[in-house]
């Protein structure tokens, strides 16, 4: 059985693979274009995913003998499940491995917002150290502040966790359904979609994307939060509407805001967003770390040799295939 794996992923993975007998194929270029990776695509039974690369109606009509999917990522906002369910395809993904090193890209962001970090930094970096100046660009801190989360699953509870132990803030949510093991270990109260937009001092973007709810965070949401908040969204760009966001942060309506996703993504060079002075953003960073890329590979190898053996893939995104 062929693997075809678009970018080189890290080596624990490959060597699972090549252990389990299976022909790994990765292009030596691996900065393909759409074309060339529809071309690889084609002549391959399974795909080991690396990118946001749009499994959709032309990828599946063009690629009939694809059968199973395995993407590097715990998000599947890029593929069609229902047309993969359809066709039988299961799709595997990363969960859990990762939600570490997320949360801690959200909560690093709200802190280097906060306290103005990459601000500071870039004038450190352009040799304009500047005075003691006891009124100029302050911080705000963040003990016994409310943080809000859009979003409780597996991200949305450790970034809770970590502000509960640092900053000993109050916990409300927004989810699907409530999350019991928040309300219990972290005292998280859930709250209507208008509370948590009207009372969190930190608002932390942490729910699967679907398209339905492309914009979601948009101006007459901005307009409902607190003018010291703290917008974070490391989810999906998608989410929130970014010309929308830099008239909330240039207007004073919210106090800042920390990306790891942008939109478009990437972010375009000239977007004016980069030029404020209480924004932070981060080129998709969320799961760069050793550790979680480690997991990641391992989770996605294991998805693809399941496979291989007939079984069910054990990290996967669309059970009902089974
Ligand atoms: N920045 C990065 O590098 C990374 C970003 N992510 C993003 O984080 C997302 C979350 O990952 P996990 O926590 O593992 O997922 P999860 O499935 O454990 O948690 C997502 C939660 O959001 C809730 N949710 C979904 N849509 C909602 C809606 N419309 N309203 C209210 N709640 C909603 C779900 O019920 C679920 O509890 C991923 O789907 C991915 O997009 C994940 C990893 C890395
Ligand atoms: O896993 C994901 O969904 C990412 O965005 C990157 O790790």
């Amino acid at each position: 059985m062929k693997v075809f794996i678009n970018k080189r992923i890290p080596e624990t993975g490959i060597t699972m693979l090549e252990e389990a007998g299976l022909e790994v194929i990765i292009p030596e270029n691996d900065d393909l274009s759409h074309e060339e990776w529809l071309e690889y695509c084609k002549n391959t039974d399974t795909i080991l995913n690396v990118g946001a690369n749009k499994f959709d109606q032309e990828f599946f009509e063009k690629c009939p003998n694809v059968k199973a999917i395995a993407l590097f990522s715990v998000g599947f906002d890029h593929v069609d499940i229902k047309e993969a369910t359809k066709r039988n395809i299961p799709v595997g993904n990363t969960p859990d491995v990762l939600s570490r090193a997320t949360s801690d890209v959200a909560f690093l962001l709200m802190q280097s917002v906060s306290r103005r970090a990459s601000f500071y930094f870039q004038k450190v970096k352009d040799g304009n150290w500047g005075n003691f100046d006891p009124l100029y660009e302050l911080g705000q801190e963040l003990y016994g502040k409310t943080l809000g989360i859009f979003g409780l699953g597996r991200i949305g509870f450790e970034m809770a966790q970590k502000c509960k132990k640092a900053f000993g803030m109050n916990i409300i949510y927004h989810n699907r359904n409530h999350n019991e093991e928040a309300e219990k270990e972290l005292n998280a109260k859930y709250v209507s979609f208008d509370k948590l937009i009207e009372q969190s001092d930190v608002l932390s973007i942490h729910a699967n994307f679907k398209p339905e709810k492309s914009d979601l965070f948009n101006a007459s949401v901005f307009e409902k939060m607190k003018k010291n908040s703290i917008f974070i969204n490391t989810a999906r760009g998608g989410f929130h509407n970014q010309k929308d966001l830099y008239q909330a942060l240039v207007s004073g309506q919210i106090w800042g805001a920390g990306l790891d996703v942008t939109n478009p993504e990437p972010i375009e060079d000239n977007d004016p967003i980069l030029q404020l002075s209480n924004v932070c953003v981060l080129p998709h960073i969320g799961s760069a770390t050793i550790e979680a890329r480690n997991g990641m590979a391992r989770l996605a190898a294991e998805n693809i040799i399941a496979f291989s053996k007939g079984q069910k893939m054990p990290h996967i995104a669309n059970p009902e295939v089974y």
